[in-house]
C-alpha cells in the first residue's frame, strides 16, 4: 500500500465516533500492515504521517499514543484542521493541451522550492510525466527531495509513481559559458580585421559591447527553456516546474528578452555598417577581396538569439504556455504581482504559504500570531492586484517539508 493510499484509508477508516480502544486497534493494524507490506520501501523513511484533515483531535491524539507505543517506528501525527476553502484549481492548471510551463517565484525562504517540488510530486503522481528545474543559484531542491540532484544534469526523482526528472541548473556556469563563446566570436572578427591592418575599427567594436550583452543574456530561463523546446528527448515531457531564483533575478530575467530584442537589433546594424566600411577600406588598399564571413557568421548568431529570444518572450506570455505561480508569506506586497503584470506574464495564482492553522487551544503567542494573519489576509483580498488571483492557503505543517512522502502530502494540500 502506497503512502497515500495508507493516508486516504486511514481517514475513511477511523470515524469519528471510534471508541479509544477500538481506534487505537485500527491505527495499529493499518500501520503494521503497511510496514510488512513495506519493510524495504525506501520512501518510507520509518515514519508513518496521519493525515487528519479529516480526523477530530481525538483521532489524532490516539494515533499519536499508538505511534509512541509502536516504537521501532514512530509516527508523526499532523493536524491540518483549517478546511482549505481556497482551492488551486489543480485540474484547470493542467488543461492545456500543450506544453506547459509554471514558474514558481517570490522572495527568498518563503517556501518557493516546497511549493514547486510538491507540485511537480503531484503531476507525476497523477501521470502526468514532469521535469523540474532549479534556477535558483541557491539550490534547494536536492534538500526538499532529499536527493543528490547537483552536477546539471536530469536526475530522476525516487519514489514518484511516473517519470519525475529534476536538475538543478547553475546560471553562472553556463554565462560563463557562453560569455567565452561570444568573446572567442568576438575575437575572431578582432583578428581579421587587425590583420588587414584596421585595428582601429576593432576598437569600435568593443564599443559596441557585445561581450557584455552576451555575459548578461540568456543563461537563465530563456535558454533553458529554448532547450525544451527543441530537444527531443524532453518531448515527452509535457510540464515543466521552475523553481526561479529570488524575486528581482526573475523579473530581470523575465525582461531581458525586450530589452535583448533591441540591443541585438542595434548591433546588427552598426556590424552591418562596420563591414561594409571594411570592404570599401580593403579593397582602396588593395588588399584583395574582404574577408566579412566572421561578421556575418556573428551576425547570424547574433539573429538566432534574436529569434529564439523572441519565441521564449511570446511563451512566457500566453496563458496556454505558461502560468507564474506566486508564493509569498502573508504579510508581504503586491509588488511581484504588478511587475508580472507589467512584462505580461500570465499569473493566476497565489499561494500564501506557511499560515498557521486555526487550533481549539491557542498560547498567546500564536493567537496573536493568528490575528495578524488574519489582518494581511483581509488585506491582499482588498488588494486590488491580490484580489484577482486564486488564493491557495497553504498551512504551516509542524515537520519539515523534505523527502517525497512529505512533499507529496503537502502536494495534495495545496494542490488541490
Ligand atoms: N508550509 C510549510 N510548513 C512548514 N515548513 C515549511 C512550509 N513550507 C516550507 N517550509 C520549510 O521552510 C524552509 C524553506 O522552504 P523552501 O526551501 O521551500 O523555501 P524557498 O523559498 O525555496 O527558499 P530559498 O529561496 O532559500 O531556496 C524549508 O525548511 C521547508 O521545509
Amino acid at each position: 500500500m502506497a503512502m497515500a493510499s495508507l493516508f486516504n484509508h486511514m481517514s475513511k477508516s477511523l470515524p469519528h465516533k471510534h471508541s479509544s480502544a477500538k481506534l487505537s486497534r485500527s491505527i495499529q493494524h493499518l500501520v503494521s500492515a503497511y510496514i510488512n507490506s513495506n519493510p524495504l520501501n525506501p520512501s518510507f523513511q520509518g515514519r508513518v504521517c496521519v493525515e487528519t484533515e479529516d480526523l477530530g483531535s481525538f483521532q489524532l491524539l490516539e494515533a499519536k499514543r499508538v505511534a509512541v507505543k509502536m516504537k521501532q517506528r514512530y509516527m508523526c501525527a499532523r493536524y491540518m484542521t483549517t478546511a482549505m476553502t481556497k482551492v488551486a484549481g489543480f485540474d484547470e492548471m493542467v488543461s492545456s493541451k500543450q506544453r506547459k510551463f509554471y514558474l514558481l517565484g517570490g522572495k527568498g525562504g518563503v517556501g518557493k522550492t516546497s511549493c514547486a517540488a510538491s507540485l511537480a510530486v503531484k503531476l507525476a503522481n497523477r501521470g502526468h510525466p514532469t521535469i523540474v528545474v532549479s534556477t535558483d543559484p541557491a539550490h534547494s531542491l536536492s534538500d526538499s527531495f532529499d536527493q543528490n540532484l547537483t552536477g546539471g544534469m536530469l536526475v530522476p526523482v525516487q519514489g514518484v509513481d511516473s517519470s519525475l526528472y529534476a536538475i538543478e541548473l547553475n546560471p553562472e556556469k553556463a554565462r560563463e559559458e557562453l560569455s567565452s563563446k561570444g568573446q572567442h566570436d568576438e575575437g575572431a572578427v578582432r583578428n581579421v580585421m587587425d590583420s588587414m591592418g584596421l585595428g582601429g575599427f576593432a576598437g569600435m567594436m568593443g564599443d559596441l559591447k557585445l561581450d557584455e550583452l552576451l555575459e548578461t543574456s540568456p543563461p537563465g530561463l530563456d535558454e533553458i527553456v529554448m532547450q525544451f523546446l527543441d530537444s527531443p528527448e524532453y518531448s515527452k515531457f509535457r510540464h515543466i516546474v521552475f523553481d526561479t531564483a529570488p524575486t528581482g533575478h526573475t523579473l530581470r530575467l523575465l525582461s531581458l528578452p525586450d530589452f535583448l530584442d533591441a540591443s541585438i537589433g542595434k548591433m546588427m546594424k552598426i556590424k552591418k555598417k562596420i563591414a561594409s566600411a571594411t570592404a570599401a577600406l580593403k579593397s582602396a588598399f588593395g588588399k584583395g577581396e574582404p574577408q566579412q564571413d566572421d561578421v556575418s557568421k556573428s551576425n547570424d548568431k547574433l539573429e538566432q538569439l534574436r529569434l529564439s529570444m523572441g519565441r521564449v518572450r511570446d511563451l512566457f506570455r500566453d496563458p496556454e504556455t505558461t502560468e507564474f505561480v506566486i508564493v509569498m508569506a502573508v504579510n508581504e506586497s503586491s509588488r511581484l504581482c504588478a511587475s508580472l503584470r507589467k512584462e505580461m506574464v500570465p499569473v493566476n495564482r497565489l499561494v500564501i504559504n506557511q499560515l498557521l492553522p486555526p487550533s481549539a487551544s491557542d498560547c498567546k503567542f500564536c493567537s496573536m500570531r493568528r490575528k495578524d494573519q488574519r489582518r494581511a489576509l483581509d488585506k491582499i483580498e482588498k488588494d486590488p492586484e491580490l484580489a484577482k488571483l486564486k488564493l491557495i492557503e497553504s498551512p504551516l505543517v509542524d515537520v519539515e517539508i523534505r523527502g517525497v512522502p512529505a512533499l507529496k502530502f503537502m502536494g495534495d494540500m495545496v494542490w488541490k
